[in-house]
């Protein structure tokens, strides 16, 4: 039975979940914090739920031999090292919508605070003092707000922005003109952003390219009396030039959801006139919290139990109905590449896949990471379907991949060409309709044969003998050839032939197989069916 470690404070309902799908579940929603704890329990999980106070470092990682998937109840996913994740072949996945809508009110909420002072308006009040001339405020209506980051909370930051009338601006390389139209705002560039707007919200991840775009710099752009509102990542703001400005005046007010350190127990914001601090409360509703909890509950228990990928950051998405359909040709690919794997010993430089007919409509991307996480298998043992991408983009691997309608006889097939140095070998199979896999040709030479757990591939010349030659060898040795499938290419050409073992053959054997006149190459093959 799987068994999963909740490691940051979600609703129980993940837990109820885990449970109903037979995934056994240990709920401990402040180890997270714990670093030393954590490494000292991981090893014993295949899966790990969290929010964003548990830190999946390479450490963690490497500490969690059985891991199999991260969940991350929420979007950011900062707080998970997902290259080492990769190369340990575990996938890390998100629930992206789940907390959108109550992070975009956050942010709104955060607009208004700032825009009507109401914290400082409020504790002055419960203090008694009535200072009504102190807290005067400005209207958000007709106001100009700008968005930087439009994706699915930004998105929705707008279109709440123009239900308020406020004149909508949003800087985001991937927003479309088409649908900045759709949402009745304009896409302008960055800089231009920071001149017109009145009020400035943040909703980008975290990157290389977004860290620190609100600086000193940026801010010197900036209208006069900006207010400013991040409540997507600590570190898209450096705090202290905010902090400045805040002081100076050029900057009106602050709405921070979220810090460069957290928790943040102390920020060179904290205690600024007008600047309204929230603990990274932006997911926090109730709502979103079932929301989160629920889904990523499901998302993990149907890859630990079914083996259905949703919302990976690092895998191909396969969902529940697909994955019936999917398997046969997932093991098939796997096992294409698991032959080329085994007969090539040079550098691989290229690798192509080709889809012909039905597979051609399937998840072809999954298929590709079978595909290559076989090739590379002889290699590396521990690569899997979502580490194998990135193994061979680490060792300089080209990979492509062509589908086409259907052209032969075949409902369809898949064809793996490898390139190398000095050779190109390509392989192709196909599944029945029992869903078992079959290779139809090999290195452009048609046969028809099953896979089995050992196989003897041998490479010769098209003369008489050979299949007697090698049945008579087998025979002195008292091994038993289960089936035998032979092909060519033409008459006296080149042949090859796979032999279906019972089991394996010693070094020995295959020496004197090696040593028969007839024989080019001979190759013992094992695959995992
Ligand atoms: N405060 C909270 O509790 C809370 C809650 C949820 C999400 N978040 C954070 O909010 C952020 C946005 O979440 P989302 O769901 O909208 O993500 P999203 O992926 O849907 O949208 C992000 C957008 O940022 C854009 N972007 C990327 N690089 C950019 C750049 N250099 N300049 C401008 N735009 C850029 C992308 O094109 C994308 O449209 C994430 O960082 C997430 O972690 C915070
Ligand atoms: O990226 C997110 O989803 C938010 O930052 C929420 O974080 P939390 O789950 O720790 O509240």
């Amino acid at each position: 039975m799987a068994r999963v470690l909740v490691s940051d404070k979600l609703s129980t309902t993940a837990v109820q979940i885990f449970k109903d799908r037979g995934v056994e579940v240990d709920y401990l929603p402040d180890l997270g914090k714990d670093k030393d704890k954590l490494l000292e329990v991981i090893g014993q999980y295949d899966g790990l739920a969290i929010r964003s106070a548990t830190k999946v470092t390479e450490k963690v990682i490497e500490a969690a031999p059985k891991l199999k998937v991260v969940g991350r109840a929420g979007i950011g996913v900062d707080n998970v090292d997902i290259p080492a994740a990769s190369r340990k072949g575990i996938i890390v996945m998100n629930t992206p919508f789940g907390n959108s809508i109550t992070t975009a009110e956050h942010a709104i909420a955060l607009m208004f605070a700032v825009a009507r002072q109401i914290p400082a308006a409020d504790a002055s009040t419960q203090a008694g003092k009535w200072e009504k001339n102190r807290f005067m405020g400005v209207e958000i209506t007709g106001k100009t707000l700008g968005i930087i980051g439009c994706g699915n909370i930004g998105a929705i930051v707008a279109s709440r922005g123009v239900g308020l009338k406020m004149r909508v601006v949003a800087f985001d390389p991937f927003l479309s003109p088409e649908r900045a139209a759709t949402l009745g705002i304009e896409k302008v560039e960055l800089e231009e952003l920071f001149r017109r707007a009145d009020f400035i919200t943040l909703h980008t991840p975290l990157t290389d390219r977004t860290r620190n775009i609100i600086d000193a710099a940026a801010i010197a752009m900036m209208k006069d009396g900006v207010r400013i509102i991040n409540c997507a990542r600590g570190g898209l703001v450096a705090e202290k030039d905010l902090a400045d400005a805040i002081r100076s005046g050029k900057v009106a007010g602050a709405g921070v959801d979220v810090f460069e350190t957290e928790p943040a127990t102390d920020s060179p914001l904290f205690g600024l006139d007008n600047v309204v601090c929230t603990p990274h409360l932006g997911a926090s509703t109730s709502e979103a919290q079932e929301n989160v909890a629920l889904q990523v509950a499901e998302q993990m228990a149907d890859y630990l139990v079914q083996g259905a990928v949703s919302n990976a950051l690092n895998m191909p998405s396969i969902s529940a109905e697909e994955a019936p359909i999917l398997t046969p040709y997932v093991k098939l690919a796997e096992i294409l590449g698991s032959f080329a794997g085994q007969l090539t010993e040079e550098p691989i430089k290229e690798v192509e896949i080709l889809f012909d007919g039905s597979p051609a409509g399937m998840n072809t991307r999954a298929l590709v990471a079978a595909a290559l996480a076989g090739l590379l298998k002889p290699q590396m043992q521990s690569v899997n379907m979502v580490s194998a991408p990135l193994m061979a983009k680490e060792r300089g691997i080209a990979v492509s991949e062509v589908r086409r309608d259907k052209t032969g006889v075949f409902d369809g097939y898949v064809q793996l060409t490898v390139k190398t140095e000095k050779q190109s070998r390509s392989v192709a199979g196909t599944c029945f309709s029992d869903g078992k896999p079959r290779f139809i040709q090999i290195k452009g030479i048609n046969m028809e044969a099953d896979v089995g757990s050992h196989m003897l591939y041998t490479a010769n010349k098209d003369i008489p003998g050979v299949i007697g030659e090698l049945g008579m060898t087998f025979g002195r040795k008292g091994i038993n050839i289960a089936n035998f499938h032979l092909g060519r290419d033409h008459e006296g050409g080149n042949a090859i032939a796979l032999l279906y073992l019972d089991g394996p053959l010693s070094e020995e054997f295959l020496d004197e197989v090696r040593a028969l006149k007839a024989i080019g190459q001979a190759k013992l093959l094992t695959f995992d069916v």
